[in-house]
């Protein structure tokens, strides 16, 4: 029997599922209810009239593992080939990170040169943490935060400086509230399958669905991409799906269509029953020159620790991985500053009340002392996320296993899609837009 699917929230993850939706010939009627004027979510991008492009959401996107790599193929589908900025894993921007502690910019190890030594701000080589880590007995709990299973497995010196700071960079959350589980899945299947995280990343702990090698996969492995983008951005990604889907006959797209609330109220609870985290960013533009010798802008960007500074996250040098984003004529520096996340309201207040230009005074400050820049930007723009990233909390696998056995048990006509499930990059939410289709047509 064919079906009407309604799809709630146009965000990526609802475009993903109706684009899948859509080429089922099970489905007679898509209909996407958006709530506000625009399909994408917080996959935003400003295209600037002299050229310039700034990310406000996402700025890269990784092509590793099952779902990055089916994300490819789905570029070559959407004709977005053309339009792929990628990053090499020998590219600057992919070698150097840096981590901001004490008041110093400090190069996170990496290669064998980097964790076979003692490089600051660590006081031992990493690998020896790595080569103890094998020794420490299994973890028993069904669950553990991110910082208490690092602290037991490499020690609590890894887990104060690189694992707290790589949670602000990625969740924009506390690793002693986030669940290891949830936000790290590969960490906690290495320690269940093999006892340990070095054993299981050496001996392989899950079996991978095969994906098929398109044109485009077997070129990104050829030429060892770490993260691509988009030439206009970001955001060319959920209009290329939109495009498709207002071309398909058995598609609606409404706008400015807020779903109040769904007719069964279990299922109402499990649509809205989600913790998130606020933050706020401010990009800036400046000129090249002042800049370019500086080793600090050779990187991806910098991350705080919390024990550092609780409500700077950590800055990205937008112009080091994508220069094509760059405005036309002089080189400048596009750099991002991250703030607040699960921090934001102990530092800033409410949301709703700060006000723009204590955002603009505070970048300008840690600009001035973790780059020593101090020249007024030639444009820059700050805005507050409101409840942008999910926080994946102790517990996380548990509450989700009690909503979908719920769904199962009550044969409710839903499925569950986008961050708030199993996994906050953009390459996972596509992927559980394509799991939430099949569920519903009956695949899985
Ligand atoms: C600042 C930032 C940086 C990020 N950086 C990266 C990165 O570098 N790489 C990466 O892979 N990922 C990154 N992410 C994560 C990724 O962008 C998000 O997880 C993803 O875009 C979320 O998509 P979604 O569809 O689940 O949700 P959303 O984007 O939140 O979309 C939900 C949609 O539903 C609509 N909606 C909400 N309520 C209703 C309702 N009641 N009725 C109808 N419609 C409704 C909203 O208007 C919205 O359009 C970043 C996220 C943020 C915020
Ligand atoms: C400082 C805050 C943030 C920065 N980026 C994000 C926040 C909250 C959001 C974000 N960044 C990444 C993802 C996707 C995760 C994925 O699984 O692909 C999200 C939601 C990518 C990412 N950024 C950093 C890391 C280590 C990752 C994971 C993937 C990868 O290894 O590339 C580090 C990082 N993020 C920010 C900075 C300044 C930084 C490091 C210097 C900004």
């Amino acid at each position: 029997m064919q079906k009407t699917v309604a799809v709630l929230g146009g965000g990526i993850g609802g475009l993903s599922t109706c684009y899948h939706l859509s080429k089922s010939i099970q489905v007679s009627k898509v209909v996407l209810l958006e709530a506000s004027g625009r399909c994408g979510g917080w996959v935003s991008t400003t295209r600037r009239e002299d050229g310039a492009v700034f990310e406000h959401g996402p700025r890269g996107v990784r092509p590793a593992g099952t779902t990055g790599k089916y994300i490819l193929n789905m570029l070559t589908e959407l004709g977005l080939e053309s339009e792929i900025l990628p990053v090499p894993h020998h590219h600057v921007a992919s070698k150097n990170r840096f981590l901001y502690v004490k008041g110093q910019l400090h190069k996170m190890p990496s290669g064998l040169g980097g964790v076979v030594r003692t490089i600051p701000p660590f006081s031992s080589p990493i690998m020896l943490s790595v080569l103890k880590e094998v020794l420490v007995s299994k973890g028993t709990q069904e669950d553990e935060s991110v910082h208490a299973f690092v602290s037991r497995r490499l020690g609590s010196e890894l887990a104060d400086i690189a694992i707290d700071a790589l949670c602000r960079g990625v969740f924009a959350g506390d690793s002693r509230k986030l669940s290891v589980r949830s936000c790290f899945p590969p960490l906690y299947s290495a320690e269940k399958a093999r006892g340990s995280i070095l054993l299981g990343m050496l001996m392989g702990y899950e079996k991978r669905p095969p994906v098929v090698r398109s044109a485009l996969l077997q070129r990104a492995q050829k030429e060892r991409w770490a993260q691509w983008s988009l030439r206009r951005g970001m955001q060319a990604l959920p209009e290329a799906l939109e495009e498709t889907l207002r071309g398909h006959e058995r598609v609606e797209v409404h706008y400015n269509a807020p779903v109040r609330r769904l007719d069964n109220t279990a299922a109402d609870s499990l649509a809205r029953n989600h913790i998130y985290t606020s933050y706020l960013t401010v990009n800036t533009v400046r000129q090249d020159k002042l800049f370019v010798c500086s080793l600090c802008f050779q990187g991806f960007g910098h991350l705080v620790p919390s024990s550092e500074d609780r409500g700077l996250l950590g800055v990205v040098y937008d112009s080091v991985p994508f220069p094509e984003h760059n405005r036309a004529g002089e080189p400048t520096t596009r750099l991002t500053i991250m703030m607040g996340g699960s921090w934001f309201e102990e530092v800033f207040g409410q949301p709703d009340h700060v006000t723009e230009q204590e955002l603009l005074d505070r970048a300008a400050e840690a600009l001035k002392t973790h780059l020593g820049i101090t020249d007024a930007p030639l444009w820059s723009k700050a805005a507050v996320l409101k409840n942008c990233i999910p926080q994946y909390h102790l517990g996380h696998w548990k509450r989700l296993e009690t909503m979908r056995q719920y769904i199962s048990d009550a044969s409710l006509p839903l499925s569950l899609a986008g961050a708030s499930y199993d996994g906050v990059s953009i390459s996972d939410v596509i992927s559980s837009g394509r799991q939430a289709a099949e569920r519903l047509l009956g695949k899985v």
